[in-house]
C-alpha cells in the first residue's frame, strides 16, 4: 500500500496540541483569577509574608466580610513560569517555597502544578509545567504570558544537558525580553557540574547582553544535611527583585 501523506495529520495534531496548550493556560488563569482557594499554608510560610489576621469570634461581624474579602483580591499579580526537564526539581522548588517538605523520590508532574505566594506588595503565581517530553511542546504557549522564567536544570544530568540547552534557547527565542533565572540545582551531589561548566554547556555566554539572565547554584532539596549551597531562599529573593 502506498504511504499516505502525513502533512494534514501532522497539521491537525499540531493544531489540536496548540489548542490544548491554550486551554491549559485558560484553566490556570481561571483558577487563579477567580478561585478563592489558596494553596499556600499561611502557618508554614517562611518568606516573611504577613498572614492576614483572622478576627476573634466575638469580633466577627458578617457585614464586614464583603469589605474585607477584596483586600486580598486587590493585590497585584505577578506570574512566574517554572520549567526544566523532568526530574530537575521544579515541583520540589514549589513545595519548599510553600513551606512543605520535599517528597521522597521523583513523582512526575503530568500537566501543571501551581502555587500562589503573597508578599507585602503583590501576589506571586508560580506555574510549573511538567518536564516530560510530551509536555515540553506546551511550554512555549505560556512563555509570553509571564513576568519571569525560572529554568531548573539538574547539574548532575550531563547526558541530557544538551536537551536542556536546546529547550532553554527555544524559549529564549520565543520572548527576547523575558528575564530568566537558570537554577543549577542538585549542587549538593558530588557529581554536580561546576558553575563554569554549566554556563558553557547551557550556552549562557552567547545570550544577548540586553537580556536579564541569572545563573544560580542551588540545592533545593539537599540529600544530606551539610549542604552549604544557597537554595530556595536565594532564588526567591532574586525573583522578588525582578518582580518589584
Ligand atoms: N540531591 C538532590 N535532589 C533533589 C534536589 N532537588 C530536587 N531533588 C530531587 O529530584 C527529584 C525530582 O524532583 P521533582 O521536583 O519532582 O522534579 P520535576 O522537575 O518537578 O520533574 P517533572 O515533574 O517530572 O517535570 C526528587 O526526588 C527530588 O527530591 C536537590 O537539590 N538535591
Ligand atoms: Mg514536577
Amino acid at each position: 500500500m502506498a504511504p499516505r501523506p502525513l502533512g494534514p495529520l501532522v497539521l491537525a495534531l499540531g493544531g489540536a496540541a496548540a489548542v490544548l496548550g491554550s486551554v491549559l493556560f485558560i484553566l490556570w488563569k481561571t483558577y487563579f483569577g477567580h478561585g478563592r482557594e489558596r494553596r499556600w499554608d499561611r502557618g508554614e510560610a517562611w518568606w516573611g509574608a504577613e498572614a492576614p489576621r483572622l478576627p476573634e469570634w466575638d469580633e466577627w461581624d458578617p457585614e464586614d466580610e464583603e469589605d474585607e474579602e477584596p483586600a486580598l483580591e486587590e493585590l497585584e499579580q505577578r506570574e512566574v513560569l517554572v520549567l526544566g526537564l523532568d526530574g530537575a526539581g521544579k515541583s520540589t522548588f514549589l513545595r519548599v517555597l510553600s513551606g512543605k517538605p520535599p517528597l521522597e523520590g521523583h513523582i512526575p508532574t503530568w500537566g501543571f502544578n501551581s502555587v500562589r505566594l503573597p508578599t507585602k506588595d503583590f501576589e506571586v503565581d508560580l506555574l510549573e509545567i511538567g518536564g516530560s517530553q510530551n509536555l515540553r511542546f506546551y511550554w512555549k504557549e505560556f512563555v509570553n504570558e509571564v513576568d519571569v522564567l525560572v529554568f531548573v536544570v539538574d547539574s548532575t544530568d550531563r547526558l541530557r544537558l544538551p536537551w536542556a540547552r536546546q529547550e532553554l534557547h527555544k524559549l529564549l527565542d520565543k520572548d527576547p525580553d523575558l528575564p530568566v533565572v537558570v537554577v543549577a540545582n542538585k549542587q549538593d551531589l558530588s557529581e554536580a557540574m561546576s558553575m563554569v561548566e554549566m554556563q558553557q554547556e547551557l550556552g549562557l555566554q552567547a545570550i544577548d547582553s540586553q537580556r536579564e539572565v541569572f545563573l544560580l547554584a542551588a540545592s533545593i532539596a539537599p540529600a544530606g544535611p551539610s549542604s552549604e549551597e544557597p537554595g530556595t531562599v536565594h532564588i526567591w529573593k532574586l525573583l522578588l527583585e525582578l518582580l518589584s
